[in-house]
C-alpha cells in the first residue's frame, strides 16, 4: 500500500536546524524552537474571568478554563524546549490617555470604553494598568526569560517592540494562544503575516469574543489565508522531541 505523504511547509529548505514538524492545518509546518515564539494574547481576568471586561461588556467567559489549561500546558512545553514565550497585556493607563479620545476610532468601537462610558462607576477599572482586570490570569504568569510587552491596540505588532525583539532574536516562526481568537489574536497573526512571519494557531489555546461562529471564521480566515492551524497535544508532542528537551531528560 502507498503511503499517504503529507505536505509540510518549510520556510527554507534544507537549512532547518534542529527542525521539528508540527502536525497542522491545511500542511505541517517544519519550525526550529530556537526560532520560534509562543505568543500568549491577552491572558488577563478583562478577558478570560467572571467578572473582568468581557463578561461585564455581555461576552460569555464561562467556557474559559480549559482554554486557561491549554494555554499552561503549552507554556510549559515551550519552555523546556527553549521557545520563547512573549506575553502580551492589553490596556491603557488608568485615565485612559492612551486609548485615543474622539480622534480615535477605538475610542468609538472598544466595547471596554463604551461600557464605562454606559457604567461611570467602572471608569479607571477595565483595562486600565494597576487594575485586576488588566492583570494576567492567576494561571499564568509569566518567568525570568519570558517577555511581557504591553499593548494599546488590537494587534501586538501595532506601537509595541514586538517585531525588533522577534528580529532581533532571529525569530521567524509564531505559535499563537490566547483570547479572543477573532480579535487580538487574529489581527496579531495577521499583521505578522503582512511582516513575513510564518504562524500557526493552537485553536484548543483560543477563545473568541462573541457568538461561536466567529471563532470558527476566525480559524477559517487562518487556515485559508494568513497561517496554519493546530492544536495544544499535536504542538507539546512535537516540541518535545526537540534536543533541548531531550538532553535534559539524559
Ligand atoms: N484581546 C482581545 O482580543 N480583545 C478584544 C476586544 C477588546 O479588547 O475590546
Amino acid at each position: 500500500m502507498n503511503r499517504v505523504e503529507t505536505a509540510v511547509v518549510r520556510r527554507n529548505p534544507g537549512a532547518v536546524e534542529d527542525e521539528v514538524i508540527l502536525p497542522a492545518r491545511p500542511e505541517s509546518l517544519a519550525f526550529s524552537p530556537q526560532q520560534t515564539a509562543l505568543i500568549v494574547i491577552d491572558m488577563q481576568n478583562a478577558y478570560a474571568s467572571a467578572g473582568g471586561y468581557l463578561d461585564l461588556a455581555g461576552f460569555d467567559v464561562s467556557h474559559t478554563a480549559p482554554v486557561i489549561a491549554n494555554i499552561k500546558r503549552a507554556i510549559a512545553a515551550a519552555r523546556s524546549a527553549g521557545i520563547k514565550v512573549i506575553f502580551f497585556q492589553n490596556g491603557w493607563d488608568n485615565q485612559y490617555v492612551e486609548a485615543g479620545g474622539e480622534g480615535s476610532p477605538n475610542f468609538h468601537k472598544s466595547n471596554a470604553l463604551k461600557t464605562m462610558r454606559k457604567r461611570p462607576e467602572l471608569m479607571g477599572k477595565l483595562l486600565a494598568k494597576g487594575d485586576w482586570d488588566y492583570d494576567l490570569v492567576d494561571e499564568l504568569q509569566p518567568q525570568p526569560g519570558d517577555i511581557v510587552l504591553p499593548k494599546p491596540r488590537y494587534s501586538g505588532f501595532f506601537n509595541t517592540q514586538l517585531d525588533s525583539l522577534l528580529r532581533s532574536y532571529g525569530i521567524h516562526h509564531l505559535v499563537f494562544t490566547g483570547i479572543a481568537t477573532n480579535v487580538c489574536v487574529e489581527s496579531t497573526l495577521r499583521d505578522g503575516f503582512f511582516l513575513e512571519y510564518f504562524s500557526v494557531v493552537l485553536e484548543d489555546a483560543t477563545h473568541q469574543a462573541g457568538p461561536e461562529f466567529a471563532q470558527k471564521a476566525a480559524i477559517y480566515n487562518i487556515e485559508t489565508f494568513f497561517g496554519w492551524v493546530s492544536n495544544v497535544d499535536s504542538f507539546c508532542n512535537t516540541v518535545a522531541k526537540t534536543r533541548a528537551v531531550l538532553s535534559k531528560s539524559a
